[in-house]
């Protein structure tokens, strides 16, 4: 075989994100955008990628030296995968990408987990998607320090998820959820704004509560989605916004969109991911991705992706 191709759903984090690096609950959904990472037979390990802010880069990871600092951070999470695997042999891994990387989107999980499940099946292991997930959650965590398991799963997984309070399961929410969702550039990544989420934490208690009262939304969030009350949950998304924003980790055009939502009667948005800037979710009606693009942000497609990682052989 000359290549495997992993195809990865992007994700959307619709309640919870930060609480539930804590154990608090979370809900997140894989969506129809995707990544495409594909490792191809080489003479050398070289990695490229058509968005990284580096430009179109190709790279030579033995000839790579330490002192690139900015180039290992870049890539820090593909060599990580790669690294994962005993049997290493010289590949060619190229990542494609309709998405900016560090946007909200899960673009760090989903390398990680494009690199697991391309590079195995090259390799001859046959890995389900739930070693996909196990696996990649750990070399997630190993590249960020911190960090929960949610990205990792949905990307693995697919479908809407729900991550239970403390606890390593994982359940399939029976629902339905129109969402519109955009995102704008950030400046920073999630594992800087989990640092400084860390910080905060750790001089004191009013974070813990903060973290309690985000679980409770997630609760009620899932029983609303279960039930189908679209109202009910566009609601709980402004009280989350409000309660991220209280932690320090929305961004000034991102609180100006879903104040603006709130005021034109809008159903519900807020921040979604690490935040800093990066993704904003709305419940689906007319007006949502007129106002998202109004803003400045880029419209991405946010249909359920009920498969999760994909991977085919390309002779
Ligand atoms: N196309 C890509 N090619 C190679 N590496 C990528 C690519 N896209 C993202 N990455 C890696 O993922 C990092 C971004 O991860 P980060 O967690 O900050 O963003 P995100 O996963 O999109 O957001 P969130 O975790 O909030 O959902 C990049 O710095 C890079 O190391
Ligand atoms: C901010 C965070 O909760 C979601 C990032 O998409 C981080 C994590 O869960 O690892
Ligand atoms: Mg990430």
């Amino acid at each position: 075989m000359r290549s495997v191709e992993a195809i990865v759903p992007l994700k959307l984090t619709l309640f919870g994100e930060h609480a539930v690096v804590y154990g608090y609950p979370a809900i997140a959904m894989a969506i129809s955008e995707t990544m495409k990472v594909r490792v191809e037979k080489s003479d050398k390990t070289i990695v490229s990628s058509n968005t990284l802010t580096i430009g179109n880069i190709k790279v030579d990871l033995d000839e790579m030296r330490a002192e690139s600092s900015q180039l290992n951070r870049v890539l820090s999470y593909v060599i990580a995968a790669l690294n994962y695997f005993q049997d290493r042999r010289p590949v060619h891994v190229s990542v494609e990408s309709t998405v900016e990387p560090s946007v909200g989107l899960g673009t760090s999980a989903a390398v990680i987990v494009g690199v697991v499940a391309s590079y195995s099946r090259y390799i001859g292991l046959n890995y389900s998607p739930e070693e996909i997930a196990k696996i990649s959650r750990e070399i997630e965590r190993s590249v960020q320090g911190l960090g929960s398991r949610m990205d990792t799963y949905t990307t693995s997984l697919g479908g809407l998820l729900y991550f239970p309070r403390n606890s390593d399961d994982v359940m399939r929410i029976n629902g339905n959820l129109q969402i519109a969702a955009g995102y704008i550039r950030r400046a920073t990544s999630t594992a800087e704004i989990l640092r400084r989420v860390k910080r905060l934490r750790d001089r004191g208690h009013i974070v813990d509560k903060i973290m309690d009262v985000i679980g409770e939304v997630t609760e009620l969030a899932r029983k609303a989605l279960e039930s189908g009350d679209d109202s009910l949950l566009g609601e709980l998304m402004y009280v989350n916004h409000g309660l991220l924003s209280s932690l320090g980790v929305s961004h000034p055009t991102i609180d100006e969109l879903v104040s603006t939502a709130r005021s034109l009667g809008m159903k519900g948005c807020k921040m979604s991911g690490g935040g800093g800037g990066g993704s904003v979710i709305c419940v689906r009606e007319p007006k949502s991705e007129i106002l998202l693009e109004s803003k400045g942000l880029k419209i991405v497609n946010s249909e359920i992706n009920s498969t999760g990682v994909t991977t085919k052989e390309i002779n």
